[in-house]
């Protein structure tokens, strides 16, 4: 008896705080542990993940975005890497986890097991590299098979600032895309041209769908940014 009402006078005793950017569990008046909230403290999440062939620049556009970097002798991608930007969109904080994968075939099967919880994949192609645009069929065939069906896809032409040895036409990417239901924007990851927009376009998209979905379908077990689908009639644009 003496040992319950202990327990349950120390469990009531227990009371958390939030102190700036920390939550604070006291004992009495005395703090026993601070959680860190900052890395928690976001609207909405939103998992991308970028593929495509070795050496269209996939690395390159994603430390150009989340650190504002071009490195000179990027080593290829070894499975997958990972970074986190938190942007801000019209108010709303939006953590991006964004999913670097290898584009050697020899990882094929590592990488597409990070396709089916992605909410958007970049699907990324260089413009002076014919055969990185021939291989886009079998980049599309894997995500009808391994992503989730309602993903949005972009289609990304990168290396613009290599105009003059440009193999793919703009109008031939565009005209591809449209057929395949996708965005599509040209890049360089060198210069920094349309790098944030991609991200942020695509950010702002996500956000639409996700709010769409709430209102649609009020299932609880859905969160906003977990595997939903995606309209194109927002108030972002590719084009
Ligand atoms: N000129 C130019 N070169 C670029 C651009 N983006 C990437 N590169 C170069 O292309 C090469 C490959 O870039 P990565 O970013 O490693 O390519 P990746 O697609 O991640 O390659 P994997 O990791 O093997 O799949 C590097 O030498 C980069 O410097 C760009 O926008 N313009």
């Amino acid at each position: 008896m003496l040992k319950t009402s202990t327990t349950s006078s120390f469990f009531l005793s227990l009371v958390k705080r939030r102190i700036n950017e920390s939550e604070v569990v006291f004992f009495g008046e005395i703090p026993i542990f601070a959680v860190l909230m900052s890395m928690e403290d976001y609207d909405y999440l939103f998992k991308i993940v970028l593929i495509g062939n070795a050496g269209v620049g996939k690395t390159c556009l994603v430390r150009r975005f989340t650190q504002g970097l071009f490195p000179p002798g990027q080593g290829a991608t070894i499975g997958v890497d990972f970074m986190i930007k938190t942007v801000d969109i019209k108010g709303q904080k939006v953590k991006l986890q964004i999913w670097d994968t290898a584009g050697q075939e020899r990882f094929r099967s590592i990488t597409q097991s990070y396709y089916r919880s992605a909410n958007a994949l970049i699907l990324t192609y260089d413009i002076s590299c014919e055969d990185s645009f021939r291989c886009l069929p079998e980049w599309l065939r894997e995500i009808e098979q391994y992503a989730n069906s309602k993903v949005v896809t972009v289609l990304v032409g990168n290396k613009i600032d290599l105009m003059e040895r440009r193999e793919v036409s703009r109008q031939r990417a565009e005209d591809f895309a449209e057929s395949r239901n996708m965005h599509y924007l040209e890049t360089s990851a060198k210069e920094s041209d349309n790098v944030e927009r991609l991200f942020l376009d695509l950010a702002c998209e996500l956000i639409h769908e996700a709010k769409q979905n709430a209102l649609v379908d009020n299932d609880a077990s859905q969160m906003p940014g977990e595997g939903k689908s995606i309209s194109y009639s927002t108030c972002c644009s590719f084009s």
